[in-house]
């Protein structure tokens, strides 16, 4: 289970204070899936961030299974099991995919069928991949795909996901919707998913909307996620007019 306690992330700024997280609080329990949303600058990453160690909380807790992981380093948390896959994902020039699924896994012999089963996973042609290196010369969504490869092998029971949608084309995106669909029905693990996409909130538990560091909306998709459509479409007066029209 996770908790989340009062969290709050302010960074100085020359003559300010930016409260990018302002008293966070929730707890998912185990094994839900549970999308994270809201506007663009919301504080959402901040706190997928905060949750892997990436960023360093100013006030409040983190408990992951009881166990405070508030300044816990990110390799300490990795270890407890939380894992997290950035919005741009970094590269890693000189190691080929199959050297970072098999660090992933913690499995120096992972055969070859086992890394092409990872990648399969996220809509990749394991064949085409599996020795090529993760530089510059993958695409974003290709890159993107590998790395939630990476965190299907580590098989962690706190996966954290910044928008995998993102730059990943519509058959990878049904096969990657397939995978999370998986994971929830196996009960593999707690699953957080930040996404603007409604195809990935269908499949939540819940939805926690988060706006301006706090959260504005949270509970059961069927009532929040009509919610937030109806919100979203009279917030702005562009698509409420032409209704009218
Ligand atoms: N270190 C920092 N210094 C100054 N501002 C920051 C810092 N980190 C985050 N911010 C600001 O905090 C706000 C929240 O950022 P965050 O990336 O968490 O938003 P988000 O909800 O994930 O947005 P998006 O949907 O666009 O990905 C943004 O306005 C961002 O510019």
């Amino acid at each position: 289970m996770l908790e989340i306690r009062d969290l709050c992330y302010e960074v100085d700024e020359a003559d300010r204070t930016l409260g990018i997280l302002q008293g966070i609080s929730l707890t998912i329990p185990e094994h839900k899936f549970v999308v994270v949303t809201g506007p663009n600058g919301g504080g959402k990453t901040t706190l997928a961030k905060a949750i892997m160690g990436i960023v360093e909380p100013t006030g409040g807790q983190i408990l992951w299974n009881g166990q405070d992981v508030t300044h816990m380093s990110i390799t300490d948390r990795a270890r407890l099991g939380i894992s997290y896959g950035f919005q741009q994902p970094p590269r890693f020039k000189g190691l080929r995919v199959r050297d970072l699924l098999s660090m992933a896994a913690g499995n120096d012999n992972m055969t070859r069928d086992e890394a092409c089963q990872y990648l399969t996973r996220v809509g990749l042609c394991a064949k085409d991949y599996i020795d090529r290196e993760v530089d510059t010369s993958l695409s974003g969504g290709e890159v993107k795909r590998i790395e939630i490869a990476t965190i299907l092998a580590r098989k962690s029971g706190l996966m954290i996901f910044d928008e995998p949608e993102a730059g990943i084309d519509l058959w990878s995106f049904a096969r990657l919707t397939e995978t999370f669909r998986d994971i929830h029905d196996r009960r593999d693990a707690t699953l957080i998913v930040i996404s603007h996409q409604e195809r990935i909130i269908d499949l939540a538990d819940e939805i926690i909307m988060i706006s301006g560091g706090k959260i504005a909306k949270q509970g059961p998709k069927d009532q929040i996620f009509p919610e937030i459509l109806a919100n979203t479409i009279s917030g702005c007066s562009y698509l409420t007019e032409g209704a009218k029209a």
